[in-house]
């Protein structure tokens, strides 16, 4: 078998998912995963919560710290107003030229852009090479044991505005324990954990993590 499993899940994609729509995208991944081959996406009951917290929000600016194949971008970006958009991270160079070909069939590459770095490089350049002034939504599913890192640099480049959400994935399985202590303990965020299954798995939980910034602008 030549293929990666996250290339096998592209095909089955383009095979059954009807082109230009992100629900029917989202939908067969999630029949793929069930059915054929799991995948390390935010689905499901946690991508329930991440659906209402993009409706409430009504995010203009979103980031997200690992695509992998784009599951969660599409998610987050089929409720985003005309103008919003999404930038998503990815240093993987396979996951990310699957994730560009998800986003595609689901018809929101307008919304959507999928760089291939690492996020600890890319946080430092969104103001001045792409043109962000404020984060209204962070989404961590990178590597578990950079979420400290990464938030704190966001926070160094003042990103985050009153209001703005950081929510993070696995923060039970694979874990985030750094993570969860610094924003839990910080004065500039309101946390609220939500123990969810593990995607595709109904005897495994999980756990994320929904931080209101409540910090200095
Ligand atoms: N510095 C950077 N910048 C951007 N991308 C970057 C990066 N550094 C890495 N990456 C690329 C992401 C690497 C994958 C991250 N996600 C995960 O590792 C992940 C793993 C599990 C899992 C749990 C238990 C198991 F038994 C098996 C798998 C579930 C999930 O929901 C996950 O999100
Ligand atoms: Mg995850």
């Amino acid at each position: 078998k030549g293929t990666t499993r996250e290339q096998r899940a592209l095909k089955y994609l383009k095979e059954h998912a009807r082109e230009g729509d992100p629900d029917s995208v989202l939908e067969t991944f999630d029949e793929f995963c069930r059915t054929q081959e799991w995948a390390m996406n935010a689905a499901e009951e946690k991508g329930d919560i991440l659906d209402e917290i993009v409706r409430e929000l009504r995010p203009t600016t979103c980031l997200e710290l690992g695509t992998y194949c784009g599951y969660s971008a599409v998610r987050i970006a089929r409720q985003l107003s005309p103008s919003a958009r999404l930038i998503t991270v990815e240093v993987n160079p396979d996951y990310a030229a699957v994730a560009r070909e998800v986003v595609k069939l689901a018809g929101l590459q307008d919304k959507i852009e999928v760089i291939n770095v690492d996020s600890g490089d890319v946080i430092r350049e969104l103001k001045d090479k792409y043109d962000v002034t404020k984060l209204d939504l962070v989404f961590l599913d990178h590597w578990k044991y950079l979420y400290i890192r990464d938030i704190k640099l966001i926070e160094e480049e003042k990103l985050l505005k009153k209001g703005s959400v950081v929510f993070a994935d696995n923060v039970i399985i694979p874990g985030a324990p750094g993570y969860l202590e610094y924003i839990r303990g910080s004065k500039n965020y309101n946390s609220t954990f939500y123990s969810v299954h593990f995607e595709y798995m109904d005897d495994m939980k999980d756990g994320v993590e929904k931080s209101v910034y409540i910090g200095d602008e």
